[in-house]
């Protein structure tokens, strides 16, 4: 009789899914496993300033510490290592003689390159490599498989994939009080240089303003609180939301950094809020439901994954070929909040001291960026989300800067926010400019939309020179809007007529026609 197989010993590598709850690869690691070391490579590709902003970067750090003390609690610990994942796990690997490798699956374009490489180089050294979904509700390939193996482009397509999926899988069981700890006999490699860094250690010199706080101790926290006040999550409606809220708190849930990071698990806030739809029996619905939002992340998912070029209007078969301007000038004002109109330049102000607004305010920003306005490209815009954004996450961003733009998904580009009379609607007495544009803290009410409008007695007494303490507007929103309008047109009447030679040979016989189908209109306007 041959003797049993040695239990495994485990590397279990943390990317995003920086939580232990809802974490079915981090159970595939622990099963029989004789010893498992956790550890989160901290890659240099990401560990950029001018790649990532401080915001998200310490919020990863404030993570990565939350996750720490919790698996010291359970008798384990993160090893925080530096380097390429592609050069540093394969030593340690061979340094803990590991057997077993496990790690979430990851959907993005620069993961999926990634972890293809490590998967080969450790199926070449004889080491079993197990990767289980759970960042998002479904497997994104399970959604196309059930869409004709097409990635669904509109929200009532990917539904009806959902449905014929079946309802998520039910979060992973809680994990044991103690999990195996490191092999006893060896020492965990590198012993002095594994624990969080600084900021300053990363190169980070600037002081992070969030008031949102890493981890999944507070993300569990957050879970708990929104979901506590069940006539709210019920009620939820998010075209209705509030995009100037900010104290005492916004209007909606602020879960996307957790999303994002993995703190909070996708499968167990669709199970939280099943629970709370089984009480209150009379609810909202999806697309504007609470429960809705969850959705969109996941049809943008699915639409990423599969769709060649998601992130750039080149070669990208869903997006719209926009002959956007090259305006240095513009976008630059637009990005360093100096357009001259306080609700645009107010919310792009959050967005640097926060790193996170409400979904209406990215609304207004990208389109007054694009279509709007300023007729600058999405991926501009985007790349500026992207490195800001605590939630950047390049298949939401990308799939909502398309959409705001009309390159993709939503086609009536006719449709523009006013950047004066739509933060006005909202931010009645001006709290949101005041509070984020302190320039304008003196501006009275009735100027503060159009500053450029106050007598220049009342600027002087605002201590706020239009022109010299605040910008003029950079342009005549009522005649550029038009001009915008009227490029749109052309172009897609362009498209229409095949004369565009980026779009799909599909798309061009097909035109763009059917894109705007009453259906499409109607999930449009509830978005
Ligand atoms: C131009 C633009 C860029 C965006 N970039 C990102 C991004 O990089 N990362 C990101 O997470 N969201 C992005 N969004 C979507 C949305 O604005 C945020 O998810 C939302 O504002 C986060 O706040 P919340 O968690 O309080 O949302 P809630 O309304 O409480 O929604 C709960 C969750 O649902 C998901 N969700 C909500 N709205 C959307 C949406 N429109 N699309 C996809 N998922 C959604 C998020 O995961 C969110 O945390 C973008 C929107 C626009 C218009």
């Amino acid at each position: 009789m041959s003797p049993a197989p040695a239990p495994p010993t485990s590397l279990f590598w943390f990317r995003k899914g920086l939580r232990l709850h809802d974490n079915p690869s981090l159970w595939a690691a622990i099963k029989d496993a004789h010893a498992c070391y956790p550890v989160f490579v901290l890659d240099p590709w990401f560990l950029k300033p001018e790649r990532v902003g401080v915001n998200r970067i310490n919020f990863l750090l404030q993570s990565l510490a939350d996750l720490r003390s919790s698996l010291k609690a359970r008798g384990s610990n993160l090893l925080v290592l530096r380097g390429e994942p592609q050069e540093v796990l394969p030593r340690v690997w061979k340094e803990w003689q590991v057997t077993r490798l496990c790690f979430e699956v990851d959907t993005e374009e620069y993961a999926k390159e990634r972890d293809a490489k490590i998967r080969a180089a450790a199926e070449e050294d004889g080491i079993e490599v197990i990767s289980c979904v759970s960042h998002t509700l479904y497997n994104t390939e399970d959604i196309c498989a059930k869409n004709g193996g097409r990635p669904p482009l509109s929200y009532k397509v990917f539904e009806k994939a959902m449905s014929a999926a079946g309802p998520p899988a039910a979060p992973a069981p809680d994990l044991p009080d103690k999990l195996p700890g490191h092999d006893p006999t060896r020492k965990w490699a590198a012993d002095k240089d594994t624990n969080v860094p600084s900021l300053k250690e990363l190169g980070y010199d600037e002081v992070p303003q969030t008031p949102f706080k890493g981890g999944e101790s507070e993300a569990l926290a957050r879970l708990a609180e929104q979901l506590s006040d069940k006539a709210w999550v019920a009620a939820f409606e998010k075209p209705k939301g509030d995009p100037a809220a900010f104290d005492p708190k916004p209007a909606t849930t602020i879960l996307s950094p957790y999303l994002k990071f993995g703190c909070i698990s996708a499968r167990l806030f669709y199970e939280s809020l099943q629970q709370v739809y089984k009480e209150k029996k009379q609810h909202t619905k999806p697309p504007v439901s609470l429960l809705g939002q969850l959705l969109w992340r996941e049809f943008y998912y699915a639409a990423a994954a599969h769709t060649p070029n998601y992130h750039q209007k080149e070669g990208n078969p869903i997006c719209k070929q926009i002959d956007w301007d090259d305006n240095a000038e513009f976008f630059k004002a637009w990005e360093e909040c100096r357009t001259g109109f306080p609700w645009i330049d107010a919310i792009m102000a959050q967005l640097h001291q926060w790193g996170w607004m409400h979904h209406l305010a990215r609304h207004c920003v990208a389109c007054f960026l694009t279509r709007g306005d300023l007729y600058v490209s999405w991926e501009k815009g985007r790349d500026v989300f992207d490195r800001l954004l605590i939630d950047g996450d390049a298949a939401i961003n990308s799939g909502n800067w398309m959409w705001l733009s009309a390159s993709a998904f939503f086609y009536q580009y006719f449709r523009v926010y006013s950047p004066v009379t739509y933060g006005k609607k909202y931010d009645k007495n001006g709290d949101f400019v005041r509070h984020f544009l302190p320039v304008l803290k003196d501006m009275p009410a009735q100027y503060i939309w159009e500053p450029w409008k106050a007598p220049m007695k009342v600027q002087e007494q605002a201590n706020c020179i239009i022109g010299k303490d605040y910008p003029a507007p950079i342009v005549d929103h009522a005649a550029v809007s038009k001009q915008c309008i009227a490029r749109m047109k052309a172009a897609y009447d362009a498209e229409k007529a095949g004369q565009n030679p980026s779009a799909s040979p599909a798309k061009r016989k097909k035109g763009a026609a059917e894109e705007d189908t009453p259906r499409k209109k109607k999930a449009a306007a509830a978005k």
